[in-house]
C-alpha cells in the first residue's frame, strides 16, 4: 500500500527504483514507472545485485514489511526475516555506499498503556510478534548505519491502493454487512498519500536524524473511523460499537497507540493533515 504511494509522488529532480518481491507489478500505477521484480529484500545477495545493477544512489525507502498482524503471532519467523532481517541488510549496504536510509515502522512497538500521545523517546514495549520484529528491525538498521538511518513510525495506514480499514468496511457494508466495531483502542489514522511526501524530506533533508512519529493529526477509535468514513460515503450501514474484548483476535494489540508528532512537525515546517481531512482525500480520489 505505502510503496506504490511513494513511488508516486517522487519530488522534483529525484528519480527512483521501485523494488517487489514477485514477478507481478502494480500495473495500474503505469508502465513508466521504474519497477523491478524478484528482489527479496532480507535477502544480501538480491540486494547485493540489484545495488550492483542501480549504480550510485542517495537514499532508500524502506517499506516492505510483514504486515499480517495476526499471522506473525503464528510465523514470527517470517515477519523477523521480512521486518528485521531485511532492516539490517538494506541498513549496511546504505552505509557502505554513504546513502541515507528511511525506514517505516509502527506504533505497535509500544504497550498502548500510556494516556498522552507517545514521544519518540518513550519506553518501547511491544506486545506482539510483528511490533517485537519491527522494534528489531529499528534496532539493527540504527545499530548498521547509525549516521545515515532514520526510522519513521506511523500508523493505522489507509490509502489508494492495498488492503486497508476503511476499504475493508466499504465492502462489508456494500455487502450488507452488519458491522460490529471496536470503540474502545484509539490511534491516529493515517493516509498514505499524507505520509508519502514526510519520507521524501526525511530521505532529502540533511538535519533529520533518528527516529520521527509521523501520523496525522487528530485521534479515532475504529468505530470512529468507520462511522466517519460512511459518513463521507454517504452509506447508512448496520454500525454497533464493540469493545476489543467483545472482538477477539489472536495477536495482543495497543489499546492507545496515538503517536506525538511534534519532532516531525518541527523539521517540515507543519503537521501532517488531520486525519479527517486526508479521510475525506482519500474517499474523493478512491471512492
Ligand atoms: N498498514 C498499516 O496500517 C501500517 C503499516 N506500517 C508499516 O508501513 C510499511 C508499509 O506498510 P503497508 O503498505 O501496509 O504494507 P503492505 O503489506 O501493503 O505491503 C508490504 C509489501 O512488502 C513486501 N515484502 C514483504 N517481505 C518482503 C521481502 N522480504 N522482500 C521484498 N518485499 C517484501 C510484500 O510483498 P509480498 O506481497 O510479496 O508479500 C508487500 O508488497 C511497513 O513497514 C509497515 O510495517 C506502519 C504502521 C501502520
Ligand atoms: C473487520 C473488523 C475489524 N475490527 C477491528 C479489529 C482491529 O482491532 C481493528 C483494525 O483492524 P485491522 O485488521 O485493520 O488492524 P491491524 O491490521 O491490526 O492494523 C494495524 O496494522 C499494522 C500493520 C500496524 O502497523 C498498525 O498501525 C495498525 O494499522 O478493527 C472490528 O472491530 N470490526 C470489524 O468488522
Amino acid at each position: 500500500m505505502l510503496g506504490s504511494q511513494v513511488l508516486l509522488d517522487v519530488p522534483d529532480g529525484w528519480e527512483a527504483l521501485a523494488t517487489v518481491r514477485g514477478g507481478v507489478l502494480p500495473v495500474e500505477l503505469g508502465d513508466e514507472r521504474p519497477l523491478l521484480g524478484g528482489v527479496d529484500l532480507a535477502e544480501p545477495e538480491d540486494v547485493a545485485s540489484l545495488v550492483r545493477w542501480a549504480g550510485d544512489f542517495d537514499a532508500v525507502i524502506h517499506c516492505a514489511a510483514y504486515t499480517n498482524v495476526d499471522g506473525a503471532e503464528s510465523d514470527e519467523a517470517a515477519a523477523r526475516r521480512a521486518n528485521a532481517d531485511s532492516c539490517e541488510v538494506l541498513a549496511r549496504v546504505c552505509a557502505e555506499r554513504g546513502a541515507r536510509l528511511v525506514m517505516v515502522s509502527t506504533d505497535f512497538v509500544f504497550d498502548g498503556t500510556a494516556s498522552e500521545p507517545y514521544t519518540e523517546d518513550a519506553p518501547t514495549a511491544p506486545l506482539g510478534a510483528y511490533g517485537r520484529t519491527k522494534l528489531e528491525g529499528e534496532e539493527r538498521a540504527l545499530a548498521a548505519h547509525p549516521d545515515g538511518c532514520v526510522v519513521a513510525r506511523t500508523q493505522w495506514l489507509f490509502g489508494p491502493r492495498g488492503k486497508n480499514f476503511p476499504g475493508t468496511m466499504l465492502a462489508l457494508a456494500r455487502a450488507g454487512r452488519p458491522l460490529r466495531v471496536v470503540d474502545d483502542h484509539f490511534g491516529s489514522p493515517t493516509s498514505t498519500q499524507a505520509l508519502a511526501p514526510a519520507l521524501w524530506d526525511l530521505a532529502r533533508l540533511e538535519a533529520a536524524n533518528g527516529i520521527y512519529h509521523a501520523a496525522c493529526e487528530g485521534r479515532a477509535s475504529w468505530f470512529e473511523l468507520a462511522a466517519e468514513t460512511f459518513r463521507l460515503a454517504r452509506l447508512a450501514p448496520d454500525l454497533t460499537p464493540c469493545t476489543a474484548a467483545d472482538f477477539p483476535r489472536p495477536a495482543p494489540v495497543p489499546a492507545f497507540s496515538v503517536l506525538n508528532c511534534a519532532r516531525l512537525a518541527d523539521l517540515r515546517g507543519g503537521p501532517l493533515p488531520t486525519w479527517r481531512d486526508a479521510l475525506a482525500a482519500h474517499l474523493e480520489s478512491s471512492p
